[in-house]
């Protein structure tokens, strides 16, 4: 079988990550921090392109990687409407809608699309992007919410998670994914938890609109009477409220600070807040795992932990004597998400899956009543 050469880039709110692979294999990889300083001259998510560009092509270059070698592009996509999983490829209607942020969701995820673009076009390649943070599967009962004309869209790290979702299957249970139940979650700089059904991820948080645990840089789900208080007393206005969903929330609401190693470095110096706040947040995250297995009615072949803080011992064990009693707890310290978006990529070209077209159109669109 041929072993393709994948290009991935995953643009995120503080790096840029980028791997280029062979088959599977990683050989060579860079993650790139931003400095907020450098970010923070571009106005908008769009206008960073050009500097993430360069950037890549200056790694590259540096490494004596020659794009020509390439045989497809692949991004993380973001700012699209609502789709299901799956590889799609980078078509004008989807640059469109990343490039306005057709979904509402300012976020640099939406970049990956356009950066994959730009090179495939340069070296006349296919580019793709790979379950999207805006991959929608839910089941019809996760969608209604107590106000008429109010429905519940998800908005996750649906990569990291069906990839650690596929690799579970196929290396622990060998079996598809399609014939397994989990939870699967993603514990970083924002928190996603999720219902795996058969294959499609049938519930979870919306993690940019204010829903599920607290995380380090989100406030996580907080009472709607109590929310508009916030904003009364401090007269704040709702861009500001939804800044607290994605970057002012959680521990940099409290502590001022989104580095959880720093965090659990004053737990253990015996620091009583950051005790409290980093307990907290791994009780909700085991509240809404809870949650979640119910959604499977308890039909559950594993939780699966991913995410940066998953490296942490003290979170794992805690999520592991709480909720083992549900399915067994297996770490995944880190994220999957590179490798994820070129075997979405590889899957496809080998003609083990089949690429979808991004038609614009939400893959749920409201209730017929
Ligand atoms: N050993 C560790 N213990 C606790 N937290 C950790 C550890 N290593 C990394 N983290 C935390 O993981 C978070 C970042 O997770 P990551 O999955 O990389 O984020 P994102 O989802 O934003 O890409 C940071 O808060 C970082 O401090
Ligand atoms: C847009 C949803 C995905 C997300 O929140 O990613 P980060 O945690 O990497 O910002």
């Amino acid at each position: 079988m041929k072993q393709y050469k994948v290009l991935a880039v995953n643009p995120g709110s503080t790096s840029t990550k980028i791997a280029l692979f062979q088959g599977e294999k990683c050989v060579f990889t860079k993650n790139v921090s931003h400095d907020a300083a450098e970010l923070s001259k571009y106005q908008t998510i769009p206008d960073q392109l050009p500097y993430r560009r360069d950037m890549i092509l200056e790694l590259l270059k540096e490494a004596g990687i020659s794009l020509e070698e390439v045989d497809v592009f692949v991004g993380r996509g973001g700012g699209l409407l609502a789709m299901e999983g799956g590889t799609y490829g980078v078509s004008e209607l989807m640059l469109k809608h990343a490039r306005t942020c057709a979904n509402g969701v300012i976020h640099p995820a939406a970049l990956g699309s356009q950066l994959a673009n730009e090179f495939a076009v340069k070296y006349g390649k296919q580019a793709m992007v790979v379950n999207p943070p805006d991959v929608d599967e839910l089941q019809d009962l996760a969608r209604m919410t107590g106000i008429q004309g109010v429905n519940r869209i998800i908005h996750l790290h649906a990569l990291n998670l069906k990839e650690t979702a596929i690799r579970h299957s196929k290396n622990v249970l060998k079996k598809a994914y399609e014939n397994c139940n989990y939870v699967v979650c993603h514990i970083g700089g924002g928190i996603s938890v999720s219902a795996h059904r058969q294959g499609r991820m049938v519930d979870g948080y919306d993690i940019v609109g204010g829903e599920g645990p607290m995380a380090p840089t989100r406030c996580g789900s907080v009472s709607a009477a109590d929310l508009l208080e916030y904003m009364g007393k401090n007269h704040l206005d709702a861009a500001e409220m939804k800044k607290l969903c994605t970057r002012t929330g959680g521990f940099v609401s409290h502590v001022g600070i989104s580095d959880a190693v720093e965090l659990t470095q004053r737990v253990k110096k015996g620091d009583k807040y950051a005790e409290m706040l980093w307990n907290s947040m791994i009780y909700q995250i085991e509240k809404c795992i809870g949650a979640m297995a119910a959604v499977l009615h308890g039909k559950v072949d594993g939780i699966l932990l991913g995410g940066g803080m998953v490296h942490s011992d003290d979170l794992v064990r805690q999520i592991t004597e709480s909720c083992s009693f549900l399915a067994p707890v297996t770490a995944y310290p880190g994220e999957f998400e590179m490798e994820a978006m070129a075997a979405g990529a590889v899957r496809v070209l080998n003609g083990e899956e089949r690429l979808k077209e991004y038609t614009g159109k939400p893959v749920w669109s409201g209730f017929s009543w």
